[in-house]
C-alpha cells in the first residue's frame, strides 16, 4: 500500500504539474530545480521511466469511471439523502457513472475508515459486485481515513472535494480561472502529500527495523519532499500570474465605475439558473445547462432600465453547500465581482426539494465576503413553472420578500425588471442646463447614464434637468449655454 501512496502522491503532483507545463515554460524554477533533482533523488532519475508507468489516480480521473457514492447520516436523514442526490448530479457533471450509493447512520466518520468497520466490508462486496473502480465520500476524507478506507474496499476513494474540483478544472475557460482552479488543486494536494509523506516514513522506519538499513529520510520521502517544494514553487508562480491577470479585470471594472455605470451581480446556487435569467435579461445566449458548475467564469453585459438607464448584469459561479475552503481561492474573481456590485440578485431554484436551504448556504458565503451585506439584494425564486406548490407555498412563508420568475417561460421577469431597476443607484447631483444643439453626444450619454427629470427644446437650444454622476456634471456644467 505504501508502494501505491508513494506512486500517488508522486503521480498527483506530476499530473498537476505537468499541465500547465506544456503550455508555459517554467524557465526560472527548471534550474533550481534540475539540481535539487541531481543532488537529492538520483534514484528517480535513473527510473524517471517508471514515472510513466504510475496507476490512474485524482483529479481528471473522476471522469467517466464507475462510481460508488458512500455518506454518513450523523444529522438529519433528509439532510443527507440530499447531500448525497446532490454529490450524484456533481458525479455526473464529473463525467462518472453512478452505481449506486448508500448511507450509514453513525454520530461521527470513524477515524481510521470513516465507514465503521463492518460498513466497509460491507462496501467492499457492493464495489466488487457491481465492478465498480472508485468510491466517492460525501464528505471530505483526511489522509489517514482515505488510505483506511481504499485498504478496505480495494478500489480508489476520492471525496466531495474532489470531485469538485474535478469539475472546476474541466470547465474553467479563461486563462484566470484556469490558473484559479490549479491553484485550488495544489492547495488541496498539499496537506495531503504530507499525510503520504507520513505514512512513507512509517514505511522507512519499518524496513530499517527488518535490517533494510533505510534511514528516515528514506528515497520516498525525499521525493515527497521534492513534490512539495515544487508544488509550492508552483503555487507562488499562479498566485504572482493571478495577481498580474486582476489588475485587468479591475482596470475593466473601474472603466465601468468612473462611467458611473451601475453593476448588478446575478448569484445564487449552482443551477438555479442564474445563466438563463442572465439570458432572458439582456437577450443573451450563455450557456445553459443542467449540470452543475456550468458557468466558471464571470461574464459581464449592458443592458438598460425600462426608463433607458444602463447598467451591467453579471453572471457568476454558482455555490454550493459546504464549499471546501480551498474553493473559495477559485471563486476570488466571482466573489469580486460579487462584492463590488451595486445590487445582488440572488437565484434560487424554487424546484428545488429545500430552496431555503439553498439560500442559507449561498447566504453564509456571501456573509464572508467583506462588503457583501450592505448591498441590496434582491431575492428571485426561479422555475416556479416546475416549483412543486406546496413546497413553494412554504417558502413563501420563510421567504416573503422574494419575487417569483420563471426565466424559462417569462413569468414574474417584468416585476423583476422593475425591482432592478429600483434598486440601482440614482445618480446625485441635480443638473440644470440648457445644451446648445452642437451638444447631441453629451444629451444622449445624459440619456444613458443619467436620469432625465425635464427635457425642453427651444430655439437656443435644450433645456436639461437630470440628475447626474459627477462626471457628467462637470462637463455638463461646461456646456452649459444659459446665463
Ligand atoms: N423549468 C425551468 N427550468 C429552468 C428555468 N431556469 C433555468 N432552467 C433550467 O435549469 C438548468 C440550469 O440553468 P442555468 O441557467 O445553466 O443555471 P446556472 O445557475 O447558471 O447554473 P451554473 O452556471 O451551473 O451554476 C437548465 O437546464 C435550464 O434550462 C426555469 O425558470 N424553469
Ligand atoms: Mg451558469
Amino acid at each position: 500500500m505504501n508502494t501505491a501512496d508513494d506512486s500517488r502522491a508522486r503521480e498527483i503532483a506530476r499530473r498537476v504539474l505537468a499541465r500547465q507545463a506544456g503550455r508555459e515554460p517554467i524557465a526560472e524554477e527548471a534550474g533550481a530545480l534540475e539540481r535539487e533533482f541531481r543532488e537529492g533523488t538520483r534514484r528517480r532519475a535513473i527510473h524517471g521511466a517508471e514515472l510513466e508507468e504510475i496507476g490512474e489516480v485524482e483529479y481528471r480521473q473522476v471522469r467517466l469511471e464507475k462510481v460508488i457514492l458512500v455518506g454518513l447520516r450523523t444529522g438529519g436523514a433528509a439532510a443527507a439523502e440530499r447531500s448525497i442526490e446532490e454529490l450524484e448530479a456533481l458525479a455526473h457533471t464529473a463525467g462518472s457513472e453512478v452505481l449506486g450509493s448508500f448511507l450509514q447512520t453513525r454520530d461521527k466518520p470513524d477515524p481510521a475508515t470513516y465507514l465503521g468497520k463492518g460498513k466497509a466490508k460491507e462496501l467492499a462486496e457492493v464495489v466488487r459486485e457491481q465492478g465498480a473502480d472508485t468510491v466517492i465520500v460525501d464528505g471530505e476524507l483526511n489522509p489517514s481515513q482515505r488510505r483506511g478506507l481504499e485498504d478496505a474496499v480495494g478500489v480508489k476513494v476520492v471525496d466531495r472535494t474532489t470531485v469538485i474540483l474535478d469539475i472546476f478544472a474541466q470547465h474553467a475557460k479563461s486563462r484566470e480561472g484556469k490558473a484559479q482552479v490549479e491553484l485550488a488543486q495544489l492547495e488541496y494536494l498539499l496537506p495531503r502529500l504530507r499525510g503520504w509523506g507520513e505514512s512513507m516514513s512509517r514505511q522507512a522506519g519499518g524496513r530499517v527495523a527488518a535490517g533494510a538499513g533505510i534511514g528516515s529520510r528514506g528515497p520516498g520521502e525525499t521525493k515527497i519532499e521534492l513534490d512539495r517544494r515544487r508544488i509550492r514553487i508552483r503555487m507562488a508562480r499562479l498566485r504572482r500570474q493571478i495577481a498580474q491577470m486582476a489588475p485587468a479585470r479591475h482596470q475593466q471594472r473601474a472603466s465601468r465605475r468612473r462611467g458611473n455605470i451601475p453593476s448588478v451581480a446575478i448569484a445564487g446556487y449552482t443551477n438555479a439558473g442564474k445563466s438563463t435569467l442572465m439570458n432572458v435579461l439582456t437577450d443573451g445566449d450563455l450557456l445553459v445547462e443542467d449540470a452543475l458548475f456550468a458557468t466558471l467564469d464571470p461574464t459581464v453585459r449592458r443592458t438598460t432600465t425600462a426608463d433607458g438607464r444602463v447598467y451591467t448584469l453579471t453572471d457568476t459561479v454558482g455555490f454550493v453547500s459546504n464549499l471546501p475552503t480551498e474553493l473559495v481561492e477559485a471563486f476570488r474573481s466571482t466573489l469580486e465581482e460579487i462584492a463590488e456590485s451595486d445590487v445582488i440578485v440572488h437565484v434560487v431554484d424554487a424546484s428545488d426539494p429545500d430552496p431555503v436551504n439553498q439560500v442559507r448556504a449561498v447566504n453564509e458565503v456571501l456573509s464572508g465576503i467583506d462588503g457583501a451585506a450592505q448591498i441590496p439584494t434582491i431575492l428571485v425564486l426561479n422555475k416556479v413553472d416546475v416549483a412543486d406548490p406546496g413546497t413553494l407555498a412554504a417558502v413563501r412563508v420563510s421567504l416573503p420578500a422574494a419575487l417569483e420568475v420563471s426565466a424559462r417561460t417569462g413569468a414574474g421577469i417584468e416585476a423583476l425588471q422593475e425591482e432592478i431597476a429600483a434598486c440601482l443607484p440614482r445618480p446625485q447631483i441635480m443638473v440644470d442646463v440648457m445644451l446648445p444643439f452642437s451638444e447631441g453626444a453629451l444629451l444622449s450619454e445624459v440619456h444613458e447614464d443619467g436620469e432625465i427629470l425635464e427635457q425642453e427644446w427651444s430655439e437656443d437650444g435644450v433645456r436639461l434637468v437630470a440628475r447626474v454622476g459627477e462626471g457628467l456634471a462637470a462637463r455638463l456644467g461646461e456646456a452649459n449655454i444659459a446665463s
